[in-house]
């Protein structure tokens, strides 16, 4: 698919503290690309240097063939994270002036207006005024103020923070739908089923760098390594002691062991010694979750990794 934006070696200072430290990475058309890390390891700031609400001291951001200050925002959709709509105003006026802000036709974004309150559970709020509406309809407001000019990129800072979870299930399949149509998002989420299920790569960012960039099934196939959970009582320090061990989570009688990444799961499951205490069993994959937390509290994954370019 089409390359839409390319963010290449992006640094940025903030007074004496470097907070990006050579970010690079791209979004295609009609795909979802994920944008994860801890709290303050950047990831609005290289949104806000996207958007040129800031400019990077050195590298680009490159929107087809625009560069910088040139690049035609009206083009580009932006869900921020600091939520905000104009309160005493009513939800058609607030979305048609979103929409004359991008030089959008009146008369489309009426329509797609109706469409998309419909759509997110608000027909008959058109003419409700913003003050009136909870937080999270006055999040959907938004969300469709971010998509009324069908922009080809749509970038959502946090778009889950403070949804129901139903509503979170809407928002999540209104996305899907919009890449299908062929829109590039770039999508930052702290919600990591959420991003499992619906993104097609990601890039993940810890301190300002880089620590994974790739599509999901990559991901998951280089780090996403075995689990063993065991139920019964055992010595932390037996199953240490087993082969291809990188740590054990021990509480009660749970313990968690983790596997290296070359692991033959059926040929360790036949070498575990009979006189362990197994009332369960189960072998998984570790989710993105507990990757994402392995790099935030630097585990194994701590130092930053050069994963693939996919
Ligand atoms: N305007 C600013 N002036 C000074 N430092 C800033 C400014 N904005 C962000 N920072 C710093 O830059 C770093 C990255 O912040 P950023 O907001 O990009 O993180 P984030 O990944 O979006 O975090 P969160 O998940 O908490 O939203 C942090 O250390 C933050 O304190």
């Amino acid at each position: 698919m089409e390359k839409v934006l390319s963010v290449s070696n992006i640094e940025k200072w903030f007074k004496k503290t470097k907070v990006l430290k050579g970010i690079s990475f791209d979004v295609h058309q009609g795909e979802i690309m994920a944008i994860l890390g801890p709290n303050g390891a950047g990831k609005s700031t290289t949104i806000r240097n996207i958007m040129g609400i800031m400019y990077p001291d050195k590298g680009n951001v490159t929107f087809h063939n625009h560069n910088g200050s040139e690049i035609p925002r009206h083009k580009i959709g932006y869900l921020p994270e600091e939520r905000g709509l104009y309160k005493n105003v009513k939800v058609m006026d607030v979305l048609l002036y979103f929409a004359s802000l991008k030089d959008y036709p009146k008369d489309k974004a009426k329509k797609r207006a109706i469409d998309y309150l419909e759509k997110l559970g608000l027909k008959g709020k058109e003419y409700a005024s913003v003050e009136e509406l909870s937080k999270g309809m006055g999040q959907k407001v938004q969300f469709i103020g971010s998509i009324i000019h069908e922009p080809e990129l749509l970038i959502l800072d946090e778009p889950f923070s403070g949804l129901d979870p139903v509503s979170q299930e809407i928002f999540k399949n209104e996305i899907k739908q919009l890449a299908k149509n062929g829109t590039a998002i770039l999508l930052s989420s702290h919600q990591m089923n959420l991003v499992e299920e619906m993104c097609d790569r990601l890039f993940m960012i810890n301190r300002g760098q880089k620590v994974i960039y790739g599509s999901m099934d990559e991901v998951k196939t280089e780090y996403a390594n075995f689990k063993c959970t065991i139920r019964g009582k055992n010595d932390l320090s037996v199953l240490e002691k087993l082969p291809a061990v990188t740590r054990v989570e021990q509480s009660d009688d749970i313990s968690i062991i983790y596997l290296t990444q070359d692991v033959q799961v059926t040929n360790w499951l036949k070498q575990l010694p009979d006189s362990l205490d197994v009332q369960e069993l189960s072998v998984d994959r570790v989710s993105l979750h507990e990757i994402f937390v392995d790099i935030a509290t630097d585990k194994n994954l701590a130092e930053e990794v050069g994963g693939s370019n996919a």
